[in-house]
């Protein structure tokens, strides 16, 4: 490759010319041909802004990729920019050109003036766009991933915020940050059993690595997508990520509800029960979907799109909007952990693309949590009082991993059970914030909604500047390594402090300050070892998704938790070849599973990972704890470590009864009946025969868990009086020690 023709980075040539998105112009690299104007866009690793270019005086986007933050190695990124670069589809965006600027990789690509169906939604259609509009956008999207696939490519990223819109009501499918290619070989085709993505959209199969798949995965996000853009948040999206994981493999697929949903076309819930099906084979093609009625009868889109943004105000006006009102959120949390909670919440809503897990690990997360309207105010008789049992379960499981680090991260795994010094935050369980105003659709968010029908733009509550930077001044969260060399745009570059990127607030008054400064603020590397950097945004691709906590990574734990800490070092990212990371933690330090010797084991219930009772370190007590003789300081450990075991045993009996009475309670709330049965075209009309399947799945169900239950209260009751014995032996030997020293 000539010189002139790309740019090299530790070793990698990016292919620099394009003909993307059907334009034949020749756009030069140089970057002092660009002038950046405002930013109209940013995600997990990218932020993208309106732009001159000034040979030609023609708006385009540059969106500039921080190669030190991105989450895809370089070879991914070259793929992105030559996929973006040879690319001619009307419904899909494509590069102009591409080349490497400092640590920054700049897309030149055709700017849509509309921004994201997401932006979209989140500023003025909170519930969703109308029926028409959706057919449109939907139509649109669904020729763009006609053409991918056609072209061996899996976009692994269709969601409502890769979908842009022009103010023509052109629609364009962005974002090829995590596409693969499906005529991949070796080590790229094994790429395709990693598990990327955005939990919400992520196809079932794409959850599970052994199974592999295919662009039938596209579809289903696809689906998802069409749930999006109709409620204006995908399903499960007030979940935390771990536990949308587990709902997406073991949930029935969602969709549009018949009673619910009434303002939708059959034809639209038939669409969209086609693409929700679990089993990818039964799953049409993009072509074949093209030709179902629900598209047939489609509009164009200049008449339903277009009307959308009628009235709006600029999509860099609206960006802005936006940012306050999440510097406001942020702001509004100024503890610590809620600011490590908002990365992690904030990333998974705002949709950040390629997350890398370990799939066995966010299972066992997920199976630890509750879901808030399975939460209840549980109260166990515990010796001489009430035990509210939400608290000791935060007590027991205050910290957890953070699964929404889209950056390598240690596995941080405490057993703190510190009475209520544990406790982190009310309402949280399981590291994971539970509270009424957990959902997307907070009173917040609707209040600060610019609602397109409405004629003001109603912005976030004021917050002091203090404030505003409370929650990103913190150094033991902010990690970031500011990259004080510039672009090589020295013409364009003022000599002014740098604000840090996320003081939205202050910089909505500073108009004045140049985007490409922008481009160079807080540019946070990934944290190969630490905890998660704390978010400079409350959100990115949702923008104004309420700030929840979730499973942050408690990055100061006490000294007492730290004294049980454990760390798992290494990536999340996890492929069907290592999924069995973390063999080498002391089982009876941290309760998960592993493949082999596992503290835990299944409930083929509930899907809780429960201690094996006969290999809890109370049978393994050393010899000398049965022995009288034995000093007390020897023995005051092994009784604690007992102490804390029997607590966590106790701990999950309640979540088994919680999951129980959950149950129970969606029983109750069917009339005695069973919980409904999904729509899904897999049931194939028979709705009795499933009726009946599913009753008696779930009288199975119950019956497993009853007996699970008594079998673990039974454990309990042993280890409990085990645990009185050894409590009598101790004052014995410590009274004989003091008679001892007396004598
Ligand atoms: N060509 C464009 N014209 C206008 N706005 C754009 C354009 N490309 C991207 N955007 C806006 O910028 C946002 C971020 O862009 P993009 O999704 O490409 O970044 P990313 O870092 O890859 O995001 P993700 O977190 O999804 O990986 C988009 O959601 C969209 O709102």
């Amino acid at each position: 490759m000539k010189e002139e023709d790309g740019f090299a980075i530790r070793g990698f040539w990016f292919s620099v010319a394009g003909m993307g998105g059907g334009g034949h112009k020749n756009y030069s690299v140089n970057p002092n041909d660009y002038k950046l104007l405002e930013e109209v866009g940013y995600g997990a690793s990218a932020t993208v802004y309106r732009a001159i270019y000034l040979p030609l005086n023609e708006v385009v986007a540059v969106k500039c990729l921080d190669l030190d933050r991105c989450n895809s190695n370089l070879d991914d990124i070259r793929r992105e920019a030559q996929t973006m670069s040879l690319i001619d589809h009307p419904n899909v965006i494509g590069a102009y050109c591409s080349f490497v600027v400092d640590s920054y990789l700049w897309v030149i690509m055709p700017f849509m003036a509309e921004g994201s169906c997401l932006h979209l939604m989140k500023i003025a259609y909170p519930e969703g766009f109308e029926e028409s509009a959706i057919g449109s956008i939907l139509k649109e999207t669904l020729k763009a991933l006609e053409y991918l696939h056609r072209h061996g490519h899996i976009h692994r990223d269709v969601k409502a915020g890769n979908i842009l819109l022009d103010s023509n009501g052109e629609v364009k499918l962005a974002d090829f940050g995590v596409s693969a290619c499906m005529f991949d070989k070796g080590d790229r085709q094994r790429s395709r059993n990693t598990f990327v993505g955005t939990p919400c959209w992520m196809a079932p199969e794409v959850l599970q690595p052994q199974s592999g798949y295919d662009f039938k995965a596209d579809i289903w996000s696809f689906g998802i997508t069409a749930l999006e853009l109709a409620h204006g948040h995908a399903p499960f999206s007030k979940y935390p990520p771990m536990k949308v994981l587990l709902m997406t493999i073991q949930n029935a697929p969602p969709g549009l509800d018949y009673d619910r949903d009434k303002k939708f076309s059959k034809s639209f819930k038939e669409m969209v029960a086609m693409c929700l099906v679990k089993d990818q084979t039964k799953r049409p093609t993009a072509e074949k979907l093209l030709k179902h009625s629900f598209f047939k009868n489609a509009k164009p889109p200049e008449l339903s799109v277009k009307k959308l943004f009628a009235d709006l105000p600029s999509l860099w006006n609206r960006v802005k909007a936006l940012q306050l009102k999440d510097a406001a959120q942020l702001a509004l949390k100024k503890m610590p952990s809620a600011e490590q909670e908002a990365l992690s919440q904030s990333q998974y809503q705002r949709g950040v693309s390629a997350w890398n897990f370990d799939i066995e690990d966010l299972k066992f997360q997920a199976s630890l949590v509750q879901d808030e309207d399975e939460i209840q105010e549980i109260k166990e008789e515990h010796g001489s009082g009430k035990v509210h049992m939400k608290k000791r379960w935060q007590d027991a499981y205050g910290s957890k991993a953070d699964l929404g680090s889209s950056v390598s991260t240690d596995l941080i795994i405490s057993e703190h059970i510190n009475g209520d010094e544990g406790l982190q935050d009310k309402g949280q369980v399981g590291g994971v914030k539970i509270s009424e105003s957990d959902t997307m659709e907070s009173d917040s968010q609707g209040k600060s909604s610019l609602r397109k029908n409405g004629s003001k733009t109603e912005l976030p509550p004021p917050i002091s500047e203090k404030d505003s930077l409370l929650a990103k001044s913190r150094p033991q969260t902010v990690k970031g390594r500011q990259t004080q060399s510039g672009p090589l745009m020295p013409g364009m570059v003022v000599g002014q402090s740098i604000p840090e990127r996320a003081r939205t607030s202050e910089r909505s008054e500073n108009e004045t300050q140049q985007p490409v400064e922008k481009a160079q603020q807080v540019r946070r590397a990934p944290s190969f070892s630490g905890p998660l950097n704390l978010p400079n945004r409350a959100s990115a691709n949702s923008l104004s998704a309420p700030i929840k906590s979730s499973g942050g990574f408690r990055e100061s734990l006490d000294d007492k938790s730290k004294t049980n800490l454990v760390q798992i070092k290494g990536r999340f990212s996890v492929t069907s070849e290592n999924v069995d990371l973390v063999k080498d933690i002391p089982l009876c330090t941290v309760p998960r599973r592993s493949s082999q010797g596992s503290s835990l084991r299944k409930s083929a219930s509930v899907g809780d990972w429960i201690f094996e009772s006969k290999q809890l370190p109370t049978n393994h007590l050393p010899k000398e704890i049965g022995n009288s003789s034995m000093p007390a300081s020897i023995l005051m450990p092994h009784l604690q470590n007992l102490f804390q075991q029997t607590s966590i045993q106790q701990d999950l009996i309640m979540n088994l009864l919680n999951s129980l009475q959950s149950a129970e309670a969606a029983d109750a709330s069917q009339n005695g009946k069973l919980p409904p049965v999904p729509c899904n075209p897999e049931n194939n009309g028979n709705v009795d025969g499933a009726v009946t399947e599913r009753e008696r799945l779930l009288l199975t169900k119950i019956c497993e868990l009853q007996a699970r239950m008594n079998d673990l209260t039974d454990e309990l009751t042993a280890e409990k009086s085990k645990y009185i014995q050894l409590q009598q032996r101790i004052n014995m030997v410590s009274g004989q020690e003091d008679g001892d020293r007396r004598s």
